[in-house]
Protein backbone atom coordinates (compact mmCIF):
# COMPACT_ATOMS: atom_id res chain seq x y z
CA UNK A 1 0.00 0.00 0.00
CA UNK A 2 1.86 3.00 -1.41
CA UNK A 3 0.69 6.48 -0.95
CA UNK A 4 2.25 9.26 -3.06
CA UNK A 5 0.68 12.83 -3.72
CA UNK A 6 -0.03 13.04 -7.45
CA UNK A 7 -1.26 16.24 -8.58
CA UNK A 8 -2.08 16.48 -4.97
CA UNK A 9 -4.52 13.93 -4.74
CA UNK A 10 -3.51 11.22 -2.81
CA UNK A 11 -3.20 7.62 -4.27
CA UNK A 12 -3.65 4.13 -3.01
CA UNK A 13 -2.78 1.48 -5.08
CA UNK A 14 -5.07 2.36 -8.04
CA UNK A 15 -7.54 4.44 -6.14
CA UNK A 16 -7.06 7.68 -6.42
CA UNK A 17 -8.98 9.91 -3.33
CA UNK A 18 -11.33 12.20 -3.61
CA UNK A 19 -14.00 13.94 -1.63
CA UNK A 20 -15.08 13.00 1.87
CA UNK A 21 -18.69 11.38 1.09
CA UNK A 22 -19.27 10.05 4.64
CA UNK A 23 -18.48 10.69 8.11
CA UNK A 24 -19.60 8.72 11.53
CA UNK A 25 -17.73 7.41 14.57
CA UNK A 26 -16.31 4.73 12.77
CA UNK A 27 -14.40 7.04 10.74
CA UNK A 28 -14.57 8.19 7.12
CA UNK A 29 -15.91 7.35 3.69
CA UNK A 30 -14.49 9.01 0.45
CA UNK A 31 -15.57 8.70 -2.95
CA UNK A 32 -12.28 7.31 -4.45
CA UNK A 33 -11.49 6.19 -8.86
CA UNK A 34 -10.14 3.35 -9.81
CA UNK A 35 -7.93 4.06 -12.30
CA UNK A 36 -7.82 0.60 -13.64
CA UNK A 37 -11.59 -0.39 -14.38
CA UNK A 38 -12.25 3.79 -14.25
CA UNK A 39 -15.07 3.28 -11.83
CA UNK A 40 -15.59 5.00 -8.77
CA UNK A 41 -16.25 3.50 -5.57
CA UNK A 42 -16.83 4.33 -1.54
CA UNK A 43 -13.75 3.92 0.64
CA UNK A 44 -14.84 3.39 3.95
CA UNK A 45 -11.03 4.33 5.99
CA UNK A 46 -11.18 2.64 9.66
CA UNK A 47 -8.16 3.72 12.07
CA UNK A 48 -6.73 0.39 13.60
CA UNK A 49 -5.58 2.48 16.63
CA UNK A 50 -8.72 4.28 17.16
CA UNK A 51 -10.79 0.64 16.97
CA UNK A 52 -7.96 -0.82 19.39
CA UNK A 53 -8.36 2.45 21.79
CA UNK A 54 -12.32 2.49 21.59
CA UNK A 55 -12.26 -1.88 22.05
CA UNK A 56 -9.30 -0.97 24.67
CA UNK A 57 -11.82 0.81 27.10
CA UNK A 58 -14.75 -1.34 26.67
CA UNK A 59 -13.44 -4.17 25.19
CA UNK A 60 -11.50 -5.21 28.04
CA UNK A 61 -11.31 -8.55 28.67
CA UNK A 62 -14.45 -8.82 30.96
CA UNK A 63 -14.29 -11.98 33.11
CA UNK A 64 -17.20 -14.02 31.30
CA UNK A 65 -17.69 -12.01 28.86
CA UNK A 66 -17.46 -14.01 25.36
CA UNK A 67 -15.20 -12.68 22.74
CA UNK A 68 -11.86 -12.34 21.35
CA UNK A 69 -8.80 -10.90 22.96
CA UNK A 70 -7.86 -8.93 19.67
CA UNK A 71 -10.22 -6.08 19.30
CA UNK A 72 -9.50 -5.95 15.50
CA UNK A 73 -11.02 -9.18 15.74
CA UNK A 74 -14.45 -7.31 15.56
CA UNK A 75 -13.80 -5.73 12.48
CA UNK A 76 -11.83 -8.71 10.84
CA UNK A 77 -15.48 -10.58 11.32
CA UNK A 78 -17.63 -7.65 9.77
CA UNK A 79 -15.40 -7.82 7.23
CA UNK A 80 -16.03 -11.79 6.52
CA UNK A 81 -19.42 -11.26 6.72
CA UNK A 82 -19.75 -8.50 3.85
CA UNK A 83 -17.70 -10.55 1.78
CA UNK A 84 -20.11 -13.25 1.90
CA UNK A 85 -23.40 -10.90 1.80
CA UNK A 86 -24.81 -10.72 -2.12
CA UNK A 87 -28.24 -9.04 -2.26
CA UNK A 88 -29.39 -5.88 -4.10
CA UNK A 89 -30.43 -4.45 -1.06
CA UNK A 90 -26.78 -4.63 0.43
CA UNK A 91 -23.61 -2.95 0.07
CA UNK A 92 -21.26 -4.88 -1.61
CA UNK A 93 -17.59 -4.89 -0.31
CA UNK A 94 -15.08 -5.43 -2.86
CA UNK A 95 -11.91 -5.10 -1.72
CA UNK A 96 -10.02 -4.92 1.14
CA UNK A 97 -6.57 -2.90 1.78
CA UNK A 98 -4.29 -3.92 4.97
CA UNK A 99 -1.33 -3.13 4.97
CA UNK A 100 -0.28 -4.84 8.40
CA UNK A 101 2.54 -2.13 8.93
CA UNK A 102 -0.08 0.53 8.26
CA UNK A 103 -2.50 2.07 11.02
CA UNK A 104 -5.48 2.25 8.50
CA UNK A 105 -7.90 -0.34 7.49
CA UNK A 106 -9.58 0.61 3.98
CA UNK A 107 -12.83 -1.15 2.76
CA UNK A 108 -13.80 -0.82 -0.41
CA UNK A 109 -17.76 -0.57 -1.19
CA UNK A 110 -19.72 -0.76 -5.00
CA UNK A 111 -20.48 3.57 -4.83
CA UNK A 112 -24.32 4.00 -3.94
CA UNK A 113 -24.62 7.00 -5.92
CA UNK A 114 -26.84 9.00 -4.35
CA UNK A 115 -26.02 8.91 -0.71
CA UNK A 116 -27.98 8.82 2.44
CA UNK A 117 -31.78 8.66 2.05
CA UNK A 118 -32.19 11.75 4.23
CA UNK A 119 -31.15 13.60 7.16
CA UNK A 120 -32.83 13.89 10.17
CA UNK A 121 -34.53 16.28 11.42
CA UNK A 122 -35.68 17.31 8.32
CA UNK A 123 -38.56 20.04 6.80
CA UNK A 124 -38.75 17.90 3.95
CA UNK A 125 -39.56 14.20 4.74
CA UNK A 126 -40.55 11.76 2.08
CA UNK A 127 -43.97 11.52 0.43
CA UNK A 128 -45.63 8.13 1.37
CA UNK A 129 -45.60 6.27 -1.54
CA UNK A 130 -41.67 6.95 -1.98
CA UNK A 131 -41.71 5.88 1.86
CA UNK A 132 -43.49 2.51 0.79
CA UNK A 133 -40.85 1.72 -1.80
CA UNK A 134 -38.03 2.43 0.37
CA UNK A 135 -39.27 0.78 3.16
CA UNK A 136 -39.97 -2.39 0.45
CA UNK A 137 -36.35 -2.32 0.15
CA UNK A 138 -35.34 -2.05 3.37
CA UNK A 139 -37.75 -4.48 4.10
CA UNK A 140 -36.07 -7.16 1.42
CA UNK A 141 -32.54 -6.48 2.99
CA UNK A 142 -33.65 -6.88 6.83
CA UNK A 143 -35.11 -10.22 5.76
CA UNK A 144 -31.91 -11.28 3.89
CA UNK A 145 -29.40 -10.31 6.84
CA UNK A 146 -31.86 -12.34 9.38
CA UNK A 147 -32.04 -15.01 6.89
CA UNK A 148 -28.26 -14.82 7.27
CA UNK A 149 -28.65 -15.32 10.97
CA UNK A 150 -27.40 -11.69 11.30
CA UNK A 151 -28.89 -8.87 12.99
CA UNK A 152 -27.74 -5.43 11.55
CA UNK A 153 -27.92 -3.60 15.37
CA UNK A 154 -27.82 0.04 14.04
CA UNK A 155 -30.62 0.60 11.54
CA UNK A 156 -31.21 4.24 11.08
CA UNK A 157 -31.90 6.35 7.69
CA UNK A 158 -27.67 7.67 7.28
CA UNK A 159 -27.32 3.78 7.09
CA UNK A 160 -29.78 3.36 4.43
CA UNK A 161 -28.23 4.87 0.74
CA UNK A 162 -29.90 5.31 -2.11
CA UNK A 163 -28.46 4.22 -5.74
CA UNK A 164 -28.58 5.66 -8.60
CA UNK A 165 -32.11 3.37 -9.84
CA UNK A 166 -33.72 4.53 -6.81
CA UNK A 167 -33.32 1.49 -4.80
CA UNK A 168 -31.95 1.24 -1.32
CA UNK A 169 -29.10 -0.93 0.11
CA UNK A 170 -28.49 -1.14 4.18
CA UNK A 171 -25.02 -0.70 5.10
CA UNK A 172 -22.63 -0.03 8.25
CA UNK A 173 -22.64 -4.14 9.43
CA UNK A 174 -19.83 -2.51 11.99
CA UNK A 175 -22.22 -3.67 15.46
CA UNK A 176 -23.75 -6.35 13.69
CA UNK A 177 -23.87 -9.86 15.46
CA UNK A 178 -23.90 -12.92 13.76
CA UNK A 179 -26.21 -15.49 15.50
CA UNK A 180 -24.50 -18.85 16.31
CA UNK A 181 -28.27 -20.11 16.87
CA UNK A 182 -31.07 -18.80 15.02
CA UNK A 183 -33.20 -17.11 17.81
CA UNK A 184 -30.22 -16.74 19.58
CA UNK A 185 -30.70 -13.71 22.28
CA UNK A 186 -28.36 -11.27 22.86
CA UNK A 187 -27.87 -8.82 25.70
CA UNK A 188 -26.02 -5.14 26.30
CA UNK A 189 -26.77 -1.87 24.33
CA UNK A 190 -25.19 -1.42 20.63
CA UNK A 191 -26.19 1.07 17.69
CA UNK A 192 -27.77 4.46 18.21
CA UNK A 193 -29.73 5.50 21.38
CA UNK A 194 -32.40 7.24 19.38
CA UNK A 195 -33.20 3.96 16.98
CA UNK A 196 -33.03 0.96 20.07
CA UNK A 197 -35.60 -0.60 21.59
CA UNK A 198 -36.59 -0.40 25.07
CA UNK A 199 -35.43 -4.01 25.68
CA UNK A 200 -31.57 -3.13 24.57
CA UNK A 201 -32.01 -0.77 27.55
CA UNK A 202 -32.33 -2.71 30.53
CA UNK A 203 -29.06 -4.01 31.78
CA UNK A 204 -28.84 -7.82 31.91
CA UNK A 205 -31.70 -8.57 29.79
CA UNK A 206 -31.56 -10.81 27.22
CA UNK A 207 -33.36 -10.03 24.07
CA UNK A 208 -34.03 -11.21 20.45
CA UNK A 209 -31.95 -9.47 17.99
CA UNK A 210 -34.37 -9.40 14.75
CA UNK A 211 -36.92 -8.01 17.35
CA UNK A 212 -35.03 -4.99 17.73
CA UNK A 213 -34.15 -4.90 14.26
CA UNK A 214 -37.47 -4.38 13.67
CA UNK A 215 -38.09 -1.51 16.08
CA UNK A 216 -35.01 0.16 14.47
CA UNK A 217 -37.07 0.10 11.39
CA UNK A 218 -40.12 1.28 12.90
CA UNK A 219 -38.06 4.28 14.38
CA UNK A 220 -36.39 4.26 10.69
CA UNK A 221 -39.83 4.68 8.95
CA UNK A 222 -41.71 7.04 11.11
CA UNK A 223 -38.37 9.08 10.43
CA UNK A 224 -38.58 9.11 6.92
CA UNK A 225 -42.51 10.05 6.66
CA UNK A 226 -42.00 12.80 9.71
CA UNK A 227 -38.30 14.07 9.23
CA UNK A 228 -37.91 13.67 13.24
CA UNK A 229 -37.60 11.07 15.56
CA UNK A 230 -40.35 10.03 17.66
CA UNK A 231 -38.25 10.35 21.28
CA UNK A 232 -35.56 12.66 21.47
CA UNK A 233 -35.41 12.84 25.81
CA UNK A 234 -33.51 16.33 25.57
CA UNK A 235 -30.70 14.58 24.16
CA UNK A 236 -28.86 13.02 26.57
CA UNK A 237 -29.02 9.01 26.22
CA UNK A 238 -30.07 8.09 29.21
CA UNK A 239 -33.29 10.71 28.96
CA UNK A 240 -34.08 9.06 25.27
CA UNK A 241 -33.69 5.83 26.83
CA UNK A 242 -36.18 6.99 29.56
CA UNK A 243 -38.08 8.56 27.35
CA UNK A 244 -38.53 5.22 24.68
CA UNK A 245 -39.38 2.88 27.76
CA UNK A 246 -42.33 5.21 29.18
CA UNK A 247 -43.23 7.83 27.01
CA UNK A 248 -46.24 6.53 24.57
CA UNK A 249 -45.87 7.47 20.72
CA UNK A 250 -46.94 10.72 18.85
CA UNK A 251 -47.47 11.52 15.56
CA UNK A 252 -47.09 15.23 14.72
CA UNK A 253 -49.75 16.93 13.35
CA UNK A 254 -47.98 17.96 10.54
CA UNK A 255 -47.74 15.84 8.01
CA UNK A 256 -50.85 14.38 7.52
CA UNK A 257 -49.50 10.06 8.46
CA UNK A 258 -52.45 7.82 6.57
CA UNK A 259 -53.94 5.74 9.12
CA UNK A 260 -52.32 2.45 7.75
CA UNK A 261 -49.03 3.45 7.78
CA UNK A 262 -49.63 4.64 11.39
CA UNK A 263 -51.05 1.16 12.53
CA UNK A 264 -48.25 -0.10 10.91
CA UNK A 265 -45.20 2.02 12.49
CA UNK A 266 -47.52 1.50 16.11
CA UNK A 267 -47.50 -2.10 15.69
CA UNK A 268 -43.42 -2.45 15.01
CA UNK A 269 -42.57 0.33 18.09
CA UNK A 270 -44.68 -1.89 20.21
CA UNK A 271 -42.25 -1.76 23.49
CA UNK A 272 -43.33 -5.25 23.97
CA UNK A 273 -41.20 -7.07 22.01
CA UNK A 274 -43.76 -10.37 22.61
CA UNK A 275 -46.30 -8.16 20.82
CA UNK A 276 -44.20 -6.48 18.50
CA UNK A 277 -45.18 -6.92 14.82
CA UNK A 278 -42.46 -9.57 13.18
CA UNK A 279 -40.70 -9.47 9.90
CA UNK A 280 -43.05 -11.45 8.06
CA UNK A 281 -45.91 -9.64 9.12
CA UNK A 282 -44.75 -6.78 8.00
CA UNK A 283 -44.24 -8.20 4.68
CA UNK A 284 -48.38 -8.59 4.74
CA UNK A 285 -49.36 -5.58 6.13
CA UNK A 286 -51.81 -3.34 4.21
CA UNK A 287 -49.78 -0.58 3.94
CA UNK A 288 -47.29 -2.40 2.36
CA UNK A 289 -49.22 -4.70 -0.06
CA UNK A 290 -51.64 -2.00 -1.30
C1 LIG B 1 -23.85 12.22 -2.16
O1 LIG B 1 -23.31 11.02 -2.61
C2 LIG B 1 -22.95 10.08 -1.70
C3 LIG B 1 -22.74 8.78 -2.18
C4 LIG B 1 -22.37 7.76 -1.31
C5 LIG B 1 -22.22 8.03 0.05
C6 LIG B 1 -21.83 6.89 0.95
O2 LIG B 1 -21.55 5.82 0.45
C7 LIG B 1 -21.81 7.05 2.41
C8 LIG B 1 -21.48 6.03 3.29
N1 LIG B 1 -21.12 4.78 2.80
C9 LIG B 1 -20.91 3.62 3.56
C10 LIG B 1 -20.92 3.63 4.97
C11 LIG B 1 -20.71 2.41 5.67
O3 LIG B 1 -20.69 2.35 7.05
C12 LIG B 1 -21.01 3.54 7.76
C13 LIG B 1 -20.50 1.22 4.96
C14 LIG B 1 -20.32 -0.09 5.68
O4 LIG B 1 -19.44 -0.20 6.56
O5 LIG B 1 -21.07 -1.02 5.32
C15 LIG B 1 -20.49 1.22 3.58
C16 LIG B 1 -20.71 2.41 2.88
CL1 LIG B 1 -20.70 2.41 1.14
C17 LIG B 1 -22.45 9.31 0.54
C18 LIG B 1 -22.81 10.35 -0.32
Amino acid sequence: VSIDSQHGALQLNQYKLLDNIGQGSYGIVKLVYNEEDETHYAMKILSKKKLMKKAGVFGRMIPGKKGSANPLAKVYREIALLKKLDHPNVVKLVEVLDDPDEDNLYLVFELVHRGEILQVPTDKPLDEETARKNFRDIVMGVEYLHYQRIVHRDIKPSNLLVDSDGRIKIADLGVSTELRACGELLSGSTGTPAFAAPETTMPGVHYSGTLCDVWSMGVTLYCLVTGRIPWDGTGSIIGVQAAIRNEPLKFPEKPVISKDLRDLISRMLNKNPLERITLSEIKEHIWLTN
